[in-house]
């Protein structure tokens, strides 16, 4: 099923844990800002709906999304950090730099995830284009922010 079935923003919440105590952090990549701002809003009111404290939502930002995952790792070696929330868009151009970063990002968001034995969520788009991108964050297809945190406190229960 693709996106385009399904809405990033519609997702079951029966069974969520209390997270009235959990700690979030929120790794942010710098490039196609006007679309990782807009991922960044859904994940963090998504997180704040379901019960999260502002004060224990860090956020960092990263240039890119290839450095998401030293940036996730950064914050998975805290102890204080429950999950961690990667946000990112690389969107196709001419070249297939793009196919290197996204598996490298998702390649490396598991490793710490498995490294450090803590939630780390993939929160990022690959778009063909902007119009796609746009359509996954806040637009027709939702917003992957919104599933990115909602997968977090949902990985929570299991922890
Ligand atoms: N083209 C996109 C990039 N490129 C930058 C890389 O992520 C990285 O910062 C650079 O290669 C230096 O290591 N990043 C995105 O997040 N989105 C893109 O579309
Ligand atoms: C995903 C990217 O880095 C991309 O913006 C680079 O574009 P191009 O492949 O045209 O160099």
């Amino acid at each position: 099923m693709s996106s385009a079935d399904k809405n990033l923003s519609v997702f079951s919440t029966d069974g969520l844990p209390d997270i009235s105590q959990a700690t979030f952090a929120i790794v942010v990549a710098e490039w196609n800002h006007e679309i990782t701002e807009k991922l960044f809003e859904g994940a963090h009111a998504t997180l704040i709906r379901y019960g999260a404290k502002p004060e224990n939502i860090i956020r960092a930002n990263v240039p890119g999304s290839y450095e998401l995952s030293f940036g996730a790792q950064v914050f998975a070696r805290k102890i204080e950090v429950d999950a961690v929330i990667a946000l990112g868009c690389v969107i196709q151009g001419e070249t297939k730099h793009n196919d290197y970063i996204n598996h490298a990002v998702a390649h490396g968001l598991t490793q710490v995830s498995l490294t450090y034995h803590k939630p780390v969520i993939f929160g990022v788009l690959t778009p063909n284009s902007q119009e796609q991108a746009l359509d996954r964050a806040g637009g027709k297809h939702g917003n992957k922010g919104d599933e990115a945190a909602m997968t977090a406190i949902k990985m929570l229960s299991l922890v």
